[in-house]
């Protein structure tokens, strides 16, 4: 039997408004190079994982969007009204197929984390959406949909309650690089201990020795 392969949508805000929490997170790291970085990470990885047979990045943002389409994302732009969730529901409705819905803060992502992810949830029962939580358990880093089967996205504040109550199986024994979204610096330094891909780690390496110097507690 072939194995079964997915679009992964991932929305991405314009890079002004990313990450508000995670601004001036790297002492004399700019802002949006940085929501950037995380953002090229996590397609990186994604286009890298061997069931994925497409990225297709929603985004309004022209910066991002042609750094994201050279890695070789598709790019497609917000709906009219914007929002997390109709970004997202945009995407999976621009896909033929099963859709991963993923979120674009994963700087530690590796694609056998990921890989391994999809291959859990083509094993599991058929036509069921699957989610994974956020490291906190609260909110939510991945929900797929097979094919056929509408993505219903329920993304934002206590997502990962959101996504069971509306009938999404949360997928068991999921990696520690899918799980690791970035919202605060404290999340940032937690992703680099789990490594992170080259473009985060290429703006984290110069900033750290200065962070550490800061707050020592954090080395
Ligand atoms: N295209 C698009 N993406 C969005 C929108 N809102 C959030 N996202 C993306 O959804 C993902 C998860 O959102 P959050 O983790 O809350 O990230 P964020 O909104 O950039 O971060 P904060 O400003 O700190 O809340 C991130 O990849 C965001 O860029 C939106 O309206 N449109
Ligand atoms: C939008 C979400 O992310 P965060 O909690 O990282 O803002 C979510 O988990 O549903």
């Amino acid at each position: 039997m072939t194995e079964p392969t997915w679009t992964v949508v991932v929305p991405l805000k314009r890079l002004s408004a990313a990450k508000s929490r995670l601004r001036g997170a790297l002492p004399g790291v700019p802002h949006e190079p940085l929501a950037l970085a995380l953002a090229l990470d996590t397609v990186s990885a994604a286009l890298a994982s061997p069931p994925v047979r497409e990225v297709l990045v929603v985004t309004d943002d022209i910066v991002a969007g042609r750094a994201l389409r050279a890695l070789g994302a598709r790019v497609t732009p917000d709906p009219p009204a914007g929002g997390l969730n109709p970004a997202f529901s945009r995407g999976a409705s621009l896909v033929d197929g099963g859709v991963v819905a993923l979120t674009a803060d994963l700087p530690a992502l590796r694609p056998a984390e990921l890989t391994a992810a999809l291959r859990a949830a083509a094993a599991g029962p058929p036509r069921v959406r699957r989610f994974a939580a956020d490291a906190p358990g609260t909110g939510t880093v991945l929900l797929l949909a097979p094919a056929g089967v509408p993505l219903d996205p329920r993304f934002g504040g206590p997502s990962a309650a959101a996504h069971a109550a509306s009938g999404a199986l949360a997928l068991a024994d999921v990696g520690p690089t899918v799980r690791r979204d970035v919202d605060t610096r404290a999340d940032l330094l937690a992703a680099a201990a789990l490594g992170l891909g080259r473009y985060t780690a290429e703006l984290f390496a110069p900033a750290a020795a200065a962070l550490v110097a800061a707050d020592p507690d954090t080395a």
